[in-house]
């Protein structure tokens, strides 16, 4: 890894600081600026901090991602007995309704939340599988959900037994599904939702991943075992296009493709309900390319320091796995027509009290954003849940979050709700409206049907987005002048999730069955399978066309976009002060190549994310530039 002086941007130049750290093998080359600071000494001021003044408009906002704990939280033993009675959810919808199903997850006390409140502690206690008392001295009350799991339940038991199993299978039939955590800031939803450390769970060792990874990338794993037996049996294979978004600040962003140049909008359809407009979709065939997805956008993800929580989640976030397969409902072979069936997990912001969490500035603003969202969310399920109200008009107007949920809140599909709440007395209030709101929605009831299209539909809608495709393709390849060299698609790291990580779920005992059935069941000329796979070329050709690009603006100093990496490292000044402890913070900027992802991830080292958003220039919408900085953790 070697930054040349002369790719680097920058108005002045400087001898290049060549240094070593003993986690690279190779040198690190920064060009840097010589500044002297009062009281004597050099401060070696950033390349990037040049950049950062080439911007046209100053920082709109800065995001801080806090330190990492360097090791699993300490835990206290708690006196709540493992449940060893199964939780058990019924599989399939019995008739035309199916009622919002809820489980409840206490987290263990937190050390802060040991080390401030007065005894006794606990307000919460787990009485069985289903039930939990609340009991907050001036009054107590029993609450009964589908499940609850207390401080001592593993991750593999909240999978086994929430019933995210039964949506998977659902979502395979046809059926649109949704698992979301809700729970007050710092009540565990991430640590459900993805896992123990957030983002970071993807490159601990096995042991430590197969014990703490959360919901999501065990469902995953879970959908891609049932798709390669479904495979074997099946004549007609299935596809899966995933988008993964967030809404920040009442704005929605694009998690795969953060410098996505789209506006995206929230647009309503009779078809398809309310959906993002011009989100970034891309199909992928191995549970390793899916897997990447969802950690690139975890760390893609807002986050912030606050009191309560190191690693607050800023935004709610929205992963969607589209599972579609062509089936021939009736004899009738020119009646083709597609399911797609969907899986979508929301992580939720949590709500916050600003008294509690002190949060100031932007984060106050982001906090008020996020509350009255979920505000929102409260108001549609407390009028969903209520049958006086239920016709009525539901409110899901007006927050971006309650219109991507509404399919999923008293609509068509089926609903998993976790909630999420910490067993301390300090957390009494917040605990008591989680459980209120999670006793309502459980009254919420949904009219699941499978979702299909007409094959011919599917097909003339995936015609449009290759066509757009093909336009970015030629306006990317345009802006690069000729000199692209997109010709091999990019590849994904193998990550040894299970021995079937990179098994398609397109076996070839099944391409050949479609092969046969493909010479039968051709529309309008072209084969589904042929344009989901033009499209799918597509996307991947412009993804790595994207990254040319931005590499390119790099080398010529056009900061817009970008994703940069500082590494800053504390050593001794011992040019200045020989004899002294005094130390200077070193600092190399870097592309985010594959050695500095290595390290942005690894637990050792504390990562802070700063997103700045340019003002756009004429005729292009404003991005976003991400910058990393990785510090080793003391
Ligand atoms: N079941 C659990 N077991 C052990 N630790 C947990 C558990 N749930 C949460 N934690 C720890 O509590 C802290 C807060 O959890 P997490 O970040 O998941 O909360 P959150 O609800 O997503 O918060 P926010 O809304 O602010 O993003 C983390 O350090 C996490 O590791």
């Amino acid at each position: 890894m070697a930054i040349s002086s002369q790719q680097a941007t920058g108005r002045q130049r400087h001898p290049t600081l060549v240094a070593q750290t003993d986690e690279f093998d190779e040198y690190v080359y920064y060009p840097y600026y010589e500044k002297s600071v009062p009281g004597g000494g050099y401060e070696y001021v950033p390349e990037l901090e040049e950049v950062v003044e080439y911007e046209e408009e100053p920082v709109e906002y800065v995001i801080e991602r806090a330190p990492q704990p360097s090791s699993p939280p300490p835990q206290r033993t708690t006196v709540v007995q493992r449940t060893t009675v199964q939780h058990e959810v019924p599989r399939y919808i019995g008739s035309d309704k199916d009622r919002v199903r809820v489980v409840v997850r206490v987290r263990p006390m937190s050390e802060r939340e040991y080390d401030e409140s007065r005894k006794p502690q606990k307000v919460l206690h787990c009485v069985n599988e289903n039930s939990i008392i609340f009991d907050g001295g001036q009054h107590s009350r029993r609450f009964t959900f589908d499940s609850v799991f207390n401080e001592a339940s593993s991750q593999d038991e909240v999978f086994q037994y929430c019933g995210i199993k039964r949506l998977v299978d659902m979502a395979i039939e046809g059926y649109i599904t949704t698992c979301f955590a809700y729970g007050q800031t710092g009540s565990g939803k991430t640590h459900t939702m993805i896992g123990a450390q957030g983002a970071s769970i993807f490159r601990m060792d096995e042991q430590y991943r197969v014990e703490h990874l959360g919901i999501v990338p065990r469902s995953i794993n879970y959908l891609f075992q049932r798709l390669r037996d479904k495979t074997l049996q099946s004549s007609s294979p299935y596809y899966i296009r995933v988008s993964y978004c967030e809404i920040y600040n009442e704005q929605i962003r694009d998690l795969i493709r953060p410098a996505n140049p789209d506006a995206l909008q929230v647009r309503g359809s009779i078809e398809d309900g309310f959906y993002v407009e011009n989100l970034y979709q891309t199909y992928i065939e191995t549970i390793d390319e899916l897997l990447t997805i969802l950690e690139e956008g975890e760390l893609n993800r807002a986050m912030a320091s606050h009191k309560l929580n190191d690693t607050s989640s800023r935004s709610h976030a929205l992963l969607s796995i589209q599972i579609e397969q062509d089936v021939q409902e009736s004899d009738d072979p020119n009646e083709q027509m597609t399911r797609q069936g969907k899986l979508i997990f929301v992580d939720l912001a949590g709500s916050e009290k600003v008294k509690l969490s002190h949060s100031k500035g932007k984060q106050l603003v982001e906090t008020n954003n996020i509350n009255k969202s979920l505000l929102t969310l409260g108001t549609c399920i407390s009028a969903l849940s209520d049958p006086s109200k239920r016709s009525g008009h539901i409110p899901y107007r007006e927050s971006k979050l309650t219109r991507l949920l509404a399919e999923s809140l008293g609509g068509h599909g089926i609903t998993l709700m976790i909630a999420c709440i910490s067993p301390s007395r300090l957390c009494e209030n917040e605990s008591m409206n989680t459980l209120r709101y999670a006793n309502r929605a459980k009254n919420i009831e949904n009219e699941p049907v499978v979702k299909t299209d007409s094959k011919e539909n599917v097909i003339n809608r995936l015609k449009l987005e290759v066509r757009k495709l093909k336009d970015e393709n030629n306006q990317l390849k345009k802006r690069l002048g000729g000199q692209n060299s997109a010709t091999s698609l990019p590849r994904l790291k193998h990550r040894n999730y299970d021995e079937g990580s990179q098994t398609s779920i397109r076996s070839s005992a099944s391409s050949e069955l479609y092969d046969r059935q493909d010479t039968h069941g051709r529309m309008n000329g072209v084969s589904t399978q042929k344009i989901r796979s033009h499209h799918e070329t597509l996307t991947r050709e412009n993804e790595k066309l994207v990254r040319q690009l931005h590499q390119r603006d790099r080398e010529q100093g056009l900061s817009n976009g970008k994703r940069v990496i500082v590494i800053e490292e504390d050593v001794p000044d011992e040019e200045t002060y020989p004899s002294s402890n005094r130390q200077v913070t070193r600092t190399y900027a870097t592309e985010p190549n594959d050695e500095v992802l290595e390290l942005v991830r690894r637990p050792s080292y504390l990562t802070r994310y700063r997103t700045y958003r340019n003002k756009s220039s004429e005729g292009e919408s404003p991005q976003r530039r991400t910058t990393t900085v990785v510090r080793r953790a003391t």
